[in-house]
This record gives structure tokens, C-alpha cells and sequence, in this order.
């Protein structure tokens, strides 16, 4: 396996007397496409968080590309390559889609606020690249068309997708879907699978977070599953759905439970 991109290495999360994450340890290799799944509750927001600088592990660390992460804020951590995007989408609502997308490509830029109220000649190189990227970006995830509508006005579907550009744009070298797939239809689903997909062909390395197994299953090469904070198994799609602790805690059985 090629060295690891992001390391999550023995983390345990308390919050008061609730052990969230217990000694969690999993890697994410460039180029794949990792799921992280589990029943409700099992920690997979918390790990979430843990890995963008929202919560800080009580123990352990995460490294991204071998910089730990633990006390790192958020914007350092994004401008390390990792972007996110979130359950219940968080767009600026007043803004166009296009103007969303070209806020992601503002992390990494030089340009200061001086440049910007003065208008200079580095600011409108600079925003007209940026509006460009933006645009290829509408076009890859497959809202192109809609680049002047509102962020509000779009379809919900079409918002879904407008987050994954707005956090390619930031350049990352690992992208988090937090549960991307929620409301949505049997059709939408499928082309949300083919975009993660294209989005990995296109060089991203790709984590998921998601309830839809079918969708999980679909498309990740691995998937590390998460019950009561700890991690009960790793593997192929195939190997996770045989799992016998995976079948148990999705079904809400104990393991050796003989039913006698
Ligand atoms: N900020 C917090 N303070 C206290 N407890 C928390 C906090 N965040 C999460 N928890 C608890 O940690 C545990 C794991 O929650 P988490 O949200 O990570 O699970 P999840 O797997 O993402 O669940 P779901 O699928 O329902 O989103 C839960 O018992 C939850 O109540």
C-alpha cells in the first residue's frame, strides 16, 4: 500500500463520562475511496470532527500528509489539503452558485483586502482565475448552467452538488462527504455515485461518511466500520458485508448471542 494520507492513530474522544471514540486507528491511502460507517451513534461525526479540527482527541493523533493535525485550526487545516463537506449543507444562500465556488478557491490566495477595495491589477488576475476555476468546477460536478441562480433557489439535489465543488475548490488533497447522499432518490443516488467516482479519477482522494449501503458498498474500495466508538472491522466492500460483527451490529444482536 502507498504510504498513508491521512494516519487517525489510537484516538479516543470523551465528552464527560461518554467514551465517543475508543483508541480508533485507520489510515486512508492516496487515490482511494474510503467509507466510514456505523450504525447511529457509533462515532463517525465525531471522527469527522476530529479529523477537521472541530474537537481535539483526548488521546492518540491524526496526521494528514505527516503533520499532526491535533492543534491545528480549522482554516490551517483546510489550507493542508483536507476540505469537507457537512449533513445539513451549509451554502451562503444569498450568494450565486458561482460566488460559492470561488469562495473555496479564495483559501490559498494572496490576495489581501487592500487588493480587493483598490481593485489592483494582482486582484483582478486573481478573480478572474478564480472564476474560472469555479466554472470548470459547476461544470464537473454538473450544475454549469445554474451559475448565476441563487444558492437558495437550486434544487436540493443541486446543492448537494454545489458543496462538493465549493470544497474541491479548495484544492484538497482529500475530500470528506459527510453523509451525501441524505435525501435523496434511488436516480439521484446513482449519479451521486458516479461523481464520487469521477471526483477520485480526477486525482482526489475520497472519505465518506454515509447510511445508504448500497451506495457504501457501491463505491468505496474500503470501508472501516465504527460500533459504540470502537472499530469492528475493515475491509473490501465483500469482506465487510460477510463480516459476521458487521451483520451483528447492524442488526442489533450481540456477536455470540445463540438465541437459546
Ligand atoms: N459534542 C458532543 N458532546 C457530547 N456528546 C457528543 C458530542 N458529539 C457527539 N457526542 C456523542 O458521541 C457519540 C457518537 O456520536 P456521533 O455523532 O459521532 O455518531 P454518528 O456515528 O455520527 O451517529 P449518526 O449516524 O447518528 O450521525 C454519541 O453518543 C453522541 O451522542
Amino acid at each position: 500500500m502507498p504510504d498513508a494520507l491521512l494516519e487517525v492513530d489510537d484516538v479516543t474522544i470523551k465528552f464527560g463520562g461518554l467514551v465517543a471514540l475508543d483508541s480508533v486507528s485507520f489510515d486512508i491511502v492516496p487515490g482511494e475511496i474510503l467509507g466510514l460507517i456505523g450504525p447511529n451513534g457509533a462515532g463517525k461525526t465525531t471522527c469527522f470532527n476530529v479529523m477537521t479540527g472541530v474537537y481535539e482527541a483526548t488521546s492518540g493523533e491524526v496526521r494528514f500528509d505527516g503533520t499532526k493535525l491535533n492543534k491545528l485550526k480549522r482554516h490551517q487545516i483546510t489550507k493542508l489539503g483536507l476540505a469537507r463537506t457537512f449533513q445539513n449543507i451549509r451554502l451562503f444562500k444569498s450568494m450565486t452558485a458561482l460566488e460559492n465556488v470561488m469562495v473555496g478557491t479564495d483559501v490559498h490566495s494572496k490576495v489581501g483586502v487592500w487588493d480587493a477595495l483598490l481593485r489592483t491589477k494582482r486582484f483582478r488576475s486573481t478573480e478572474g482565475a478564480s472564476r474560472e476555476r469555479a466554472r470548470e468546477l459547476l461544470d464537473f460536478v454538473g450544475v454549469a448552467a445554474l451559475e448565476d441562480e441563487l444558492a437558495a433557489n437550486l434544487p436540493y439535489g443541486d446543492q448537494r452538488r454545489l458543496e462538493i465543488a465549493r470544497a474541491m475548490a479548495t484544492g484538497p488533497k482529500l475530500l470528506c462527504l459527510d453523509e451525501p447522499a441524505a435525501g435523496f432518490n434511488p436516480a439521484e443516488k446513482q449519479k451521486l455515485m458516479q461523481l464520487i467516482r469521477k471526483v477520485r479519477d480526477d486525482g482526489y482522494t475520497v472519505l465518506v461518511i454515509e447510511h445508504d449501503m448500497r451506495l457504501v458498498m457501491g463505491v468505496c474500495d474500503r470501508i472501516v466500520v465504527l460500533e459504540f466508538g470502537k472499530k469492528i472491522a475493515e475491509g473490501t466492500p465483500a469482506e465487510i458485508r460477510d463480516n459476521p460483527a458487521v451483520i451483528a451490529a447492524y442488526l442489533g444482536v450481540e456477536e455470540d448471542d445463540d438465541a437459546s
